[in-house]
């Protein structure tokens, strides 16, 4: 049985970018601009290290051929030469990894990973240093793949990767956090989080499973768990009312979600699907509490067992929703009615927030708690892993 570590572990352990892209894009390698002739300082393990780390802050994609030649420098300046069995005519992917590595010969340990620093610090230069995180205080504070404003007493975080249908990456869990953070100490009534574009988003980034650190899929795991854990948590624990103004459809963690906010609107175009079943997944976000309670246990198991896929009004009518608008007067009549509650009294409404979720809260801790402690050993799982390889292969990122 083929794991997902055993399929992306070598291929894609050193960077963030998700693999190697088509295997029918495989490079022709002696074309890569290497310093070969570097003498006067050698890389020491320390400077491999922190060139496999700055390859993981890289923002743009340095294309199939960077990253084979990467990989291959990698592993022989960590294993040596290679003598891995040549993979079948059928294996593309690993075919071409093992094709890059085998072409560096005999090289030297250090030579490759001296190649290996030097390539990382030619690429590096050449492109633009990683944009931090701003947390949300007055006005626009952050662009990227997340954008947070401040205006009428409204905080509003927006996905903004509308090109992937608005995927949330290991640093936008991050910088929602911070966002939120933000948010529950300014002077906003309301936070809202909405998407820009065609989607509301469509849940986690499934290449977020290709960045298997040096420890392996455990670790990688592990981190997730704790990731996932926390990010929860901060919605658990948020202090003001939390709307989501759900613009198209929305997937996964985007929908599990919604069962910890206190108002969802919903276009006509939405729909909510958590398809955990066909990706050998269990409910997070708490949903597997919030979603029996509020639609009764078998329209959520529906839903978080089987993958049904809800329209908006469908999802309406289970109380997921609060209310559905016509697409076309879906943002002007959303916003008007949330500028029109910032004027309500904000202590009032702070503290019926407050009696509502106290009852609830350590419940939700403890829930949270559980489904993290599941997942972490569902991403270990055949199940899962074959399901990410496929929609990753599919869509070329394998
Ligand atoms: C650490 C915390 C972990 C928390 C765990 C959460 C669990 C979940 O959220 S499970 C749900 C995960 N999401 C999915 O399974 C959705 C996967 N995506 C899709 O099924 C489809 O992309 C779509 C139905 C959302 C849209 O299909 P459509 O045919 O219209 O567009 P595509 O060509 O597929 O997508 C365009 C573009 O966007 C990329 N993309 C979309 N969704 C994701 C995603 N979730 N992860 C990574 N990439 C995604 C897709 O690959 C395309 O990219 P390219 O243009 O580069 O090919």
């Amino acid at each position: 049985m083929t794991t997902m570590a055993q399929v992306i572990c070598g291929l894609a352990r050193r960077w963030c970018f998700g693999a190697l892209g088509s295997p029918l894009q495989v490079p022709c390698l002696q074309a890569l601009p290497l310093h070969l002739g570097r003498t006067a300082t050698r890389a020491s393990q320390r400077d491999l290290e922190n060139a496999v780390h700055q390859v993981k802050l890289w923002k743009k994609d340095p294309g199939n051929e960077v990253k084979l030649k990467l990989y291959a420098l990698y592993k022989q300046a960590t294993e040596g030469p290679c003598n891995l069995p040549k993979p079948g005519m059928m294996d593309l992917v690993n075919k071409a990894k093992w094709d890059a590595w085998s072409a560096l010969g005999s090289l030297p340990k250090e030579t490759a990973r001296e190649n290996y620093v030097d390539l990382v610090s030619s690429l590096s230069a050449a492109s633009e240093p990683p944009s931090p995180a701003k947390p949300a205080a007055d006005g626009e504070q952050a662009g990227g793949d997340l954008v947070v404003t401040s205006e009428n007493h409204i905080t509003t975080i927006t996905f903004n990767r509308p090109a992937k249908k608005n995927a949330i990456t290991t640093q936008m869990y991050q910088d929602i956090m911070l966002a939120l953070q933000a948010a529950s100490k300014d002077d906003s009534v309301l936070t809202v989080l909405t998407g820009n574009g065609e989607y509301y988003c469509s849940g986690n980034d499934l290449t977020n499973f290709t960045d298997i650190p040096p420890e392996g899929p455990e670790e990688k795991a592990r981190t997730n768990a704790i990731l996932l854990r926390e990010f929860v948590d901060c919605f658990i624990d948020f202090p003001k009312p939390l709307v989501a103004v759900v613009n198209g459809p929305a997937v996964g963690i985007s929908v599990t979600l919604l069962g910890l906010f206190d108002l969802v609107y919903a276009s006509d175009r939405a729909t909510f699907h958590t398809p955990f079943g066909p990706l050998g997944l269990s409910p997070e976000g708490c949903s597997s509490y919030t979603f029996p309670k509020m639609m009764g246990p078998s329209k959520a198991a529906e839903m978080l067992i089987f993958g049904r896929k809800l329209t908006a009004q469908e999802a309406c009518a289970q109380g997921l929703v609060t209310e559905v608008f016509p697409d076309s007067t879906f943002q002007k009549e959303v916003w008007t009615r949330l500028r029109a509650y910032t004027k309500l009294p904000p202590n009032a409404v702070r503290t019926s927030r407050e009696v509502m979720r106290s009852k609830g809260r350590e419940r939700l801790h403890a829930v949270n708690a559980e489904e993290c402690g599941a997942l972490q050993q569902r991403w270990l799982s055949e199940e899962c892993t074959s399901a990410v390889v496929r929609f990753l292969s599919r869509r070329g990122k394998l």
